[in-house]
C-alpha cells in the first residue's frame, strides 16, 4: 500500500499546482486540503477566518487533515499546517512529507500575479512581499522539522515533480 504523500511550504511555493501533477504521476488521487476544507462547509477561507478568526480557520484545517488522510493521494496542505506541533507529527508518521521551498522573491511574484484572497487573507496586514519575508522566517524550521525531503520549488513544475518523484523512490528503497 502506498504511503499518503504530505505536501507543505509557503503560500505560493505549488502546493496545489504541483500535487495534483503529481498525482496525475503516480496515478494516485489528489485532495487539497484547503479545497476540501471550503467545499465542506460551503464558505471560503476569508469568510471563515472573518467570523471564527485564525484560530477557528487553524482547528478545522486539523480536522480537514485527518479526514483526507488516506494511502495512495498526495494531499497539498496549507502553508500555515505546520504551525500545530500535533500536525507536523500527524504528517510525518502518516506518511511521507516533502518540503517545497522557494525563496521569498519567487513566493512573492507568484502571489502578486495570483493572490487569490478569498483563499489566502492576509496574514500579518503587511504588504505581499514583507509579508512573505516575515512568515517564511517564522515557519521554515517547522517545514524543515515536518519534512523528510526538501525540493527545489523555484523549478519549473514538471522539474518538481521529477523531483519529488526521485525521492519518493529513496523513501520506497529505504
Ligand atoms: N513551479 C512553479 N513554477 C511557476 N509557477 C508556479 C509553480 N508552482 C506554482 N506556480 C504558480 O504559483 C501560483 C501559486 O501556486 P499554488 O499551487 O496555488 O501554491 P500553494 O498551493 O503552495 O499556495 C499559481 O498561480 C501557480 O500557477
Ligand atoms: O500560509 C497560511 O497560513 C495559509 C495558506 C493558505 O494555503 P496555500 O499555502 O495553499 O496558499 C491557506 O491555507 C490559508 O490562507 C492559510
Ligand atoms: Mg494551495
Amino acid at each position: 500500500m502506498t504511503l499518503p504523500i504530505f505536501l507543505v511550504g509557503a503560500r505560493g511555493c505549488g502546493k496545489t499546482t504541483v500535487g495534483l501533477a503529481l498525482a496525475l504521476a503516480q496515478g494516485c488521487e489528489f485532495i487539497d486540503t484547503d479545497h476540501w476544507l471550503q467545499e465542506e462547509v460551503k464558505q471560503s477561507i476569508a469568510t471563515i477566518v472573518d467570523n471564527e478568526g485564525w484560530d477557528g480557520f487553524r482547528a478545522k484545517e486539523t480536522a480537514a487533515l485527518e479526514a483526507v488522510t488516506a494511502p495512495a493521494r498526495v494531499i497539498a496542505t496549507g502553508g500555515g499546517i505546520v504551525l500545530s506541533e500535533y500536525n507536523r507529527r500527524f504528517m510525518r508518521e502518516k506518511g511521507v512529507v516533502i518540503y517545497l521551498c522557494a525563496p521569498v522573491s519567487v513566493l512573492a511574484d507568484r502571489l502578486e500575479a495570483f493572490p487569490e484572497e478569498g483563499q489566502r487573507p492576509t496574514l500579518t496586514g503587511k504588504p505581499i512581499s514583507e509579508e512573505v519575508s516575515e512568515v517564511l522566517a517564522l515557519r521554515d524550521a517547522l517545514y524543515r522539522e515536518a519534512a523528510h525531503y526538501v525540493v527545489d520549488a523555484a523549478l519549473p513544475p514538471e522539474q518538481v515533480v521529477t523531483d519529488i518523484e526521485a525521492a519518493l523512490q529513496l523513501a520506497r528503497a529505504s
